[in-house]
């Protein structure tokens, strides 16, 4: 029953570079979704503000730095899947340090947001599409 699946709450980030493109990152075997191209980002930690989990996951995953003040808050997603109902808040990033490096094995791409549809994403991402293309 939907009204009793738990709220995953997990922050995302549309990371952007100066050519307005954005970096997506392939989920490695193994994990669920596997394959699909998504948003850095992860599950918010208890005592965690999405903020604060997105420094931290995207010092983590890819071994840059930003802060709060240089993330914007865009959009979010509200997704049932078959064991959680995913609420993933999408940020916009434009200013960053460092060079964004897979960490955890995962493959990168830099992507104009109109080209977005080309890569295979988790379904709770296919409506955040539009507001990138619109804003970019
Ligand atoms: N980071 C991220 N997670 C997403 C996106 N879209 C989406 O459905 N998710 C889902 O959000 C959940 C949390 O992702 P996660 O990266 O923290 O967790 P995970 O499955 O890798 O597990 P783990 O970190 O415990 O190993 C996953 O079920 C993932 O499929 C997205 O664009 N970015």
């Amino acid at each position: 029953m939907s009204a009793e699946k738990r709220i995953l709450l997990v922050s995302a980030c549309a990371l952007v570079d100066t050519d307005g493109r954005v970096l997506i990152s392939q989920r490695p075997e193994g994990k669920p979704l596997a394959g699909l191209w998504e948003f850095p980002g992860g599950k918010v930690e208890p005592g965690e503000t999405p903020e604060e989990t997105l420094i931290r996951e995207l010092h983590e995953e890819l071994g840059i730095d930003t802060k709060v003040a240089c993330l914007a808050p865009l959009t979010f997603a509200s997704h049932s899947y078959e064991h959680f109902h995913l609420l993933m808040p999408l940020f916009v990033c434009r200013r960053f340090s460092g060079v964004p490096t897979p960490r955890e094995g995962q493959a990168l791409k830099w992507v104009k947001p109109n080209r977005l549809r080309e890569f295979p994403m988790p379904p709770a991402d296919e409506p955040l599409i539009p507001f990138l293309i619109d804003l970019l």
